[in-house]
């Protein structure tokens, strides 16, 4: 599914009207059918809406909904919280469309909440107050209608976005609408996906208003990766399939004490159906991986009985690699100077694709340079937050208050794929694409998920998707595994071995299709 901002989304809709010829007034009437269908589905049960208009467009929206249902035999009353003479142009259209008995105006501070009446006996409340021209901190009577909306008790369907929330970054401008359902038009908004916006949508559904899908597919966007987005990446098994084609990972993983960050990737890798799977440890804990792993075969490398890596390892990682498609780095290395500087050995000098997490991100964050003199084409970095924050040289709150921003920066200057994890992770490419995954859910907020996502990555990369659709699918597929776990077992107490071992489930359920379109 397409994401946008809302600036683009104004392009769009100018684009069609002035290049196609399709006026604003049809935009609108299509936008205001769709939420008028939505909501007789939805809430058709007691015919009673209130609908809260703004003196903008959404607003102009909330008429033509207004018009519809009431065509339908609706009891419909509207709040416009500006005198009417204030709202201009296809709103102003629609708002002379409306019986003036039905409409309210609200023009000043309180006026709106004399009507707590009408409020209580609503069976839908319409936020149509502001949409995509939000531009800063919602002021004056709209921010009190807000919390009026907020207060009541029936169900609050959001017209675009709900109100308050930033089109472009999902953050909350002073306060927002808390929607049971929103209906967003021709492309997601990116307020809709990201969080806290993401959480205030509720149920989101995109309408076709009109504006041609060439025109969507045109615009500068992200894709959000939902269902049907990764089932288009995921490839099914051909018959004749061999496990020389479904590609050899090399794991550079695990420390002591961290023997199981490199047996839950090595084994994510093998649940993702990896070829096969050569877990490179130091030569110490070897014991330990020869009964953690199964499947996949262990290689111990030197390491002067200390049990972390140390430069010695490097020859035998490297002989190693020959004849493999991928190397992993990273999962449970440790913050050993040694280890540290054999991870920077391994970026510059292997030529094989590379995903690098965890520790291996520590290390280059110390050095960035490394990146820029590499031998590789293909390096995957997976970071957390506190680890982007590391890379780029800045704070967590740097990151987190724009993730799209960052990850978009850093990819295209090292050249890398990044994959930046957390609600909404975001993936980026060296080229500006930008995907944002739509799985997973908070059950997965604990240790040992990031092991088993780079075991997934690893596994796609080595199976040869491209890595940008490996990021991608692997991303999604990680928090669909998640998903089932909590839909089985609930939210709090997922282990990343239950994600582990769901994985084969989730790339089941994405095959089946059964799941289309759910995010
Ligand atoms: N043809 C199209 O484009 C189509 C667009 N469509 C619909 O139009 C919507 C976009 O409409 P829009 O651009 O008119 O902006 P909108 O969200 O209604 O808000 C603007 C109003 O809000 C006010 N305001 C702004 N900031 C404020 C603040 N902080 N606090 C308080 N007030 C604030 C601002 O007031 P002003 O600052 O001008 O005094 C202005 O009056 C879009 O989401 C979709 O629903 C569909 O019909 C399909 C066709
Ligand atoms: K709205």
């Amino acid at each position: 599914m397409k994401a946008v901002t809302g600036e683009t989304m104004q392009q769009l809709d100018r684009r069609t009207i002035d290049e196609l010829g399709i006026s604003g007034l049809i935009l609108m009437e299509n936008a205001g059918r769709c939420c008028a269908g939505a909501i007789t589905a939805a809430y058709g049960g007691n015919k009673k809406v209130v609908i809260v208009a703004g003196k903008g467009n959404n607003g102009g929206d909330g008429f033509v909904i207004a018009r519809l249902l009431s065509g339908q035999g609706w009891q419909v009353r509207v709040f416009i919280l500006c005198s009417p003479e204030e709202i201009t142009g296809d709103a102003a259209v629609n708002l002379q469309r409306l019986d003036e008995a039905m409409i309210t105006a609200c023009p000043r501070p309180g006026d709106l909440a004399k009507h707590g009446s009408a409020f209580a006996g609503a069976g839908v409340i319409v936020d149509a107050i502001l949409g995509t021209g939000l531009k800063s901190e919602v002021r004056g009577v709209y921010a009190e209608a807000i919390d009026l909306v907020n207060s009541a008790s029936a169900p609050v369907f959001a017209v675009d976005i709900p109100s308050g929330v930033d089109s472009a970054s999902g953050k909350i401008l002073g306060k927002a609408v808390r929607a049971d359902m929103t209906v967003t038009f021709a492309a997601a908004k990116l307020g809709c996906i990201l969080y806290p916006g993401a959480e205030l949508c509720g149920t989101l559904q995109v309408a076709d208003i009109g504006i041609p899908e060439q025109v969507i597919a045109d615009a500068p966007g992200c894709e959000f990766m939902d269902h049907a987005a990764a089932r288009k990446l995921l490839r099914p098994r051909g018959r004749q399939t061999h496990k020389g084609q479904c590609g050899h990972c090399l794991i550079v993983a695990g420390s002591s004490g961290k023997t199981g960050a490199a047996a839950m990737a090595a084994n994510s890798a093998v649940r993702a159906g990896a070829g096969l799977v050569t877990v490179a440890v130091p030569a110490l804990l070897n014991p330990t991986m020869e009964i953690k792993t199964t499947e996949a075969m262990s290689l111990p490398v030197p390491d002067g009985g200390t049990g972390f890596f140390c430069g010695d390892a490097f020859k035998g990682i490297m002989t190693a690699a020959a004849g493999k498609d991928v190397i992993a780095v990273g999962p449970g290395l440790s913050f050993e100077p040694e280890t540290a500087d054999l991870v920077r050995k391994i970026v510059s000098q292997a030529a094989l694709p590379l995903v690098v997490d965890a520790d291996g991100l520590n290390a280059i964050a110390a050095q960035p340079e490394v990146l820029q003199a590499r031998k590789s084409s293909v390096v995957i970095l997976t970071p957390h937050p506190g680890e982007m924050a590391r890379l780029a040289g800045i704070t967590v709150a740097d990151v987190e208050g724009d993730r799209i921003g960052v990850a978009k920066s850093f990819s295209s200057r090292y050249k890398v794929f990044l994959i930046l994890k957390g609600a909404r992770t975001i993936i980026a490419s060296p080229d500006g694409e930008i995907a944002i995954n739509g799985s997973g859910n908070p059950g997965m907020a604990s240790g040992g998920m990031g092991d088993v996502l780079t075991g997934v990555v690893t596994a796609l990369v080595g199976q040869g998707y491209p890595p940008f659709f490996a990021c991608c699918l692997g991303t999604f597929i990680h928090g669909l595994s998640g998903d089932l776990v909590a839909t089985e077992k609930g939210e709090i107490g997922i282990s990343a071995v239950d994600v582990q071992e769901s994985l084969p489930y989730a790339f089941k359920t994405l095959l089946s299709n059964a799941m289309n379109g759910s995010s």
